[in-house]
C-alpha cells in the first residue's frame, strides 16, 4: 500500500468500493481455508474408513463423500470465483480511477506552472511522470491493497488454524518468517532508492529521445546521426544497468521468499512426520496442516511483492509529489478583478527585470508608453530584450508593482487571464498544433465560423496557400507544423492572432520568414483591420517598422530612444547607424554579384565613422 498527501484522499473517496472488495476478499479467504479440512476428511476417510464431521464420527460412504466433501467443495469454489471477481473489480477498478484522477490533477497543476518551470524541467521527464510513474502508482494502489489485506487476513487466519493444530510446529515455522520480514524491510529501502534512480535514468532517456525527434532536421543537416546514436547508446546503457541492478535485488528478494517457503516445508515435513510417527497427528491432520501452510505461501509471497511494489510506488510518488508541489509562481493576487473592456493602452514605468534564474538585469529602467490604438515597432539588436518586453506584458513572468500598466491599471492589480485575453500573440517560434489548419487558426476563438477563419487567413495573406492544399483548411499539420513552410507557418500564426481580434496585438518577429512583397501586404492589411487597436510589432528589419506610429529602440535592455522613424533617424545616432547598416546590407545583397567582399566590409564601416561626431541619444528616450 502506498500513502502520501496526494494519494491518501483516494482511500476515502473510493471507500465503498474498497470496503466491498475487502468483504469479498474476506469471504474468499475464509472459503479457501475450508479446503484443507476437506483434504483431512478425504485422507482419513480413505485411511481409517471413518470421518469426524462437526464432532460426529461417520462411516466414510459415497453419500458422506458427496454430501460432506464434494457439495461443500462446489460451494467453496463458487464463492471463491464470485469473491475473486468482485475484489478484482473493486480494487483494480479503484486503482484505474485513482490514476485517471491523479493524471487530471497533475495536468491541471502543470498548466498553471510558469514558463520558468518548463525551462528547467524537460518535456521527456514530464512525460515519464505521466506514463511510467502513474502506472506504478496505479499498480501499487490496487495490488497494494489486495496484497496487504490478503497477506493479513489469509495469513492470520491460516496461522490461527495452524496454531490450534500444533503451536510448537507453528512457532518453528514462524522463525524463517521473522528473518524474512527483517531482510525484506532492509531490501525495501534499497529498492526505493534504486527505483528512483531507474526512473531518473528513464526520464533522461525520454528527454534525449524527445529532443532528438524534435531536432531531427538539425541532426541530419549536420550529419550528427552517429554522434547522437552514441549518446543515446550511453544513456540506454545507463538505463539498462540500473534496471539490471534493480531486477537483481527484486530477484534476490523473490529467491529468499522461495527459500523461506521451502525451508518451512522441510520443517513441517520433518517435525510433522515425527508427530505422525509418535501418534500425536494422523496423516489427514498433517495434510490439513500442510494445506494451511500452502494457503499462507501466497501471503508470504505477497509480502515480498508488497515490499517491492511499495518501494517503487514510493519513488514514483516522490517524483509526482515534486511536480504537484512545484509552486505556481505567476499567479493572481488575492481579490483582483478583471481588466474590463480593455482599450489597449500600455505603459512600462522604470521597469527593471531579471529572469528568475538569471544573473543580470535583462531590462534596465525601461519606460515607454503606448496609447490605445497606436501601432508601435520594437527594434533592437538580438538579445536587446524585445521578447522579454512582450513576455512581461503577457504576464509570463512576475513584474514588480508599479512598473507595468495596461489601460492605466497595474497588471498586478488585475487578473492574469484578463490581461492575456486582451492580447493576441504571434510568438517568435510560431508554434502550431498538430491539428487541422482551420483548428489552428480558430484556436483562440470559441466556435469560429469557416468564414471568419477564411477572413483571417486572407488578412495574413496565407489563404491562397491553404486553398492550394489538397485538403484546404482541413489539412492536418504535422507535429509543430512541420508540413508547412516557415513563411506559411508564420502567416497561419498571424491569422490565428488576427482572428482573436484582441485590443492588443503582439507580433514577435512575425514577418521575418516572408518575402518583402508579402510582408507589405500583411502590414497593409494590419493597418486597415487593426485601425483603432493597439499593435506591437517586434522586428529586426527597420523597413518592417518604418511606417509605424512610433518605434521603441532597445539597446542592451535599455530604451535607447522612442519616436517615429524619421525622428529617431535624425536624433539617435545608434538608430541611424543600424538603419544605414541595414540599407547597405540590402543594397550589397542586391548587387552582390558585382561587389567584392572587401568592398562590402569597407562600405559597412562607413556609417560608423560618420556617426562618431553625433551625440548619443539623450536620456535614452523621448517619451510621448
Ligand atoms: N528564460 C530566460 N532565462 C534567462 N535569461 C533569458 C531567458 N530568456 C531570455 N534570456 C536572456 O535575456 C536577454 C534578452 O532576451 P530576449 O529574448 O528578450 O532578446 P530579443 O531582443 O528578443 O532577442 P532576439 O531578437 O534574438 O529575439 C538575452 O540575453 C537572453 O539570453
Amino acid at each position: 500500500m502506498i500513502f502520501g498527501k496526494y494519494i491518501n484522499r483516494y482511500y476515502l473517496k473510493n471507500a465503498p468500493a474498497l470496503l466491498l472488495g475487502l468483504l469479498s476478499l474476506l469471504i474468499v479467504d475464509i472459503a479457501q481455508l475450508m479446503i484443507p479440512e476437506l483434504y483431512r476428511l478425504v485422507i482419513n476417510g480413505v485411511n481409517l474408513g471413518k470421518v469426524v464431521v462437526d464432532g460426529q464420527t461417520l462411516t466414510f460412504t459415497r453419500e458422506v463423500l458427496f454430501q460432506n466433501i464434494c457439495l461443500p467443495m462446489i460451494w467453496i469454489v463458487l464463492m471463491m470465483v464470485i469473491g475473486r471477481f468482485l475484489w478484482r473489480v473493486c480494487f483494480f477498478g479503484s486503482a484505474v480511477c485513482v490514476q485517471a484522477d491523479l493524471r487530471e490533477r497533475m495536468f491541471d497543476h502543470s498548466r498553471r506552472l510558469s514558463q520558468q518551470y518548463y525551462q528547467v524541467n524537460k518535456v521527456g521527464s514530464l512525460m515519464s511522470l505521466y506514463t511510467n510513474d502513474l502506472d506504478t502508482i496505479q499498480e501499487c494502489f490496487g495490488d497494494g491493497i489486495l496484497m496487504f489485506f490478503d497477506a493479513l487476513v489469509l495469513g492470520l487466519l491460516a496461522l490461527y488454524k495452524m496454531w490450534r493444530m500444533d503451536f510448537k510446529l507453528t512457532l518453528l515455522a514462524l522463525i524463517p518468517a521473522a528473518i524474512m520480514f527483517g531482510i525484506g524491510t532492509i531490501m525495501g529501502t534499497t529498492m526505493t532508492k534504486r527505483w528512483e534512480e531507474r526512473q531518473k535514468a528513464f526520464s533522461d532517456l525520454s528527454d534525449f529521445a524527445q529532443e532528438n525527434f524534435s531536432g531531427i532536421a538539425v541532426i541530419k543537416a549536420f550529419v550528427k546521426e552517429f554522434k547522437e546514436l552514441t549518446a543515446f547508446r550511453k544513456l540506454n546503457r545507463e538505463n539498462e544497468e540500473i534496471n539490471v541492478t534493480y531486477t537483481k535485488i527484486a530477484t534476490l528478494l523473490e529467491v529468499l521468499v522461495t527459500l523461506f517457503v521451502e525451508s518451512v516445508i522441510c520443517v513441517i515435513l520433518g517435525y510433522g512426520g515425527w508427530l505422525v510417527y509418535g501418534g500425536q497427528f494422523n496423516a489427514g491432520q498433517l495434510v490439513e496442516y500442510i494445506g494451511y501452510f500452502e494457503s499462507i505461501v501466497w501471503p508470504i509471497m505477497a509480502i515480498s511483492m508488497l515490499i517491492e511494489k511499495t518501494s517503487r510506488g514510493k519513488a514514483s510518488l516522490n517524483r509526482i509529489t515534486e511536480l504537484m508541489d512545484a509552486p505556481v509562481d505567476v499567479t493572481d493576487r488575492d481579490g483582483v478583478g478583471n481588466l474590463e473592456n480593455p482599450k489597449g493602452s500600455i505603459e512600462f514605468r522604470h521597469l527593471t527585470f531579471r529572469y528568475p534564474d538569471g544573473d543580470y538585469n535583462v531590462l534596465q529602467d525601461v519606460s515607454f508608453q503606448v496609447a490605445a490604438g497606436e501601432r508601435v515597432g520594437i527594434v533592437g539588436k538580438t538579445g536587446a530584450g524585445k521578447t522579454t518586453v512582450v513576455d512581461l506584458l503577457l504576464r509570463t513572468y512576475n513584474v514588480p508593482d508599479g512598473t507595468l500598466f495596461v489601460d492605466g491599471q497595474d497588471v498586478n492589480s488585475v487578473s492574469i487571464h484578463s490581461v492575456r485575453n486582451a492580447c493576441a500573440y504571434v510568438p517568435q517560434d510560431n508554434f502550431l498544433f498538430s491539428d487541422t489548419i482551420a483548428h489552428n487558426i480558430g484556436f483562440g476563438v470559441e466556435d469560429a465560423t469557416p468564414d471568419q477563419i477564411d477572413g483571417a487567413a486572407s488578412m495574413a495573406d496565407v489563404r491562397d496557400n491553404i486553398v492550394d492544399f489538397k485538403e484546404g483548411y482541413e489539412t492536418i499539420l504535422g507535429e509543430r507544423g512541420v508540413t508547412v513552410s516557415g513563411g506559411q507557418k508564420q502567416r497561419i500564426s498571424i491569422a490565428r492572432a488576427l482572428l482573436k481580434n484582441a485590443p492588443i496585438l503582439i507580433l514577435d518577429d512575425s514577418v521575418s520568414a516572408v518575402d518583402t512583397r508579402t510582408e507589405k501586404i500583411i502590414l497593409d492589411n494590419l493597418k486597415t483591420t487593426r485601425a483603432g487597436k493597439t499593435t506591437l510589432l517586434i522586428a529586426h528589419r527597420i523597413s518592417t517598422v518604418e511606417g509605424m506610429d512610433k518605434i521603441v529602440f532597445l539597446e542592451d535592455g535599455r530604451v535607447e530612444a522612442v519616436g517615429t522613424h524619421d525622428a529617431l533617424y535624425y536624433s539617435c545616432p545608434e538608430y541611424r547607424r543600424m538603419v544605414d547598416l541595414q540599407r547597405l546590407e540590402d543594397e550589397t545583397a542586391d548587387s552582390s554579384d558585382a561587389v567584392g567582399t572587401s568592398d562590402i566590409a569597407d562600405s559597412v564601416d562607413a556609417p560608423e565613422h560618420a556617426s562618431e561626431s553625433v551625440e548619443k541619444c539623450e536620456g535614452g528616450a523621448s517619451h510621448d
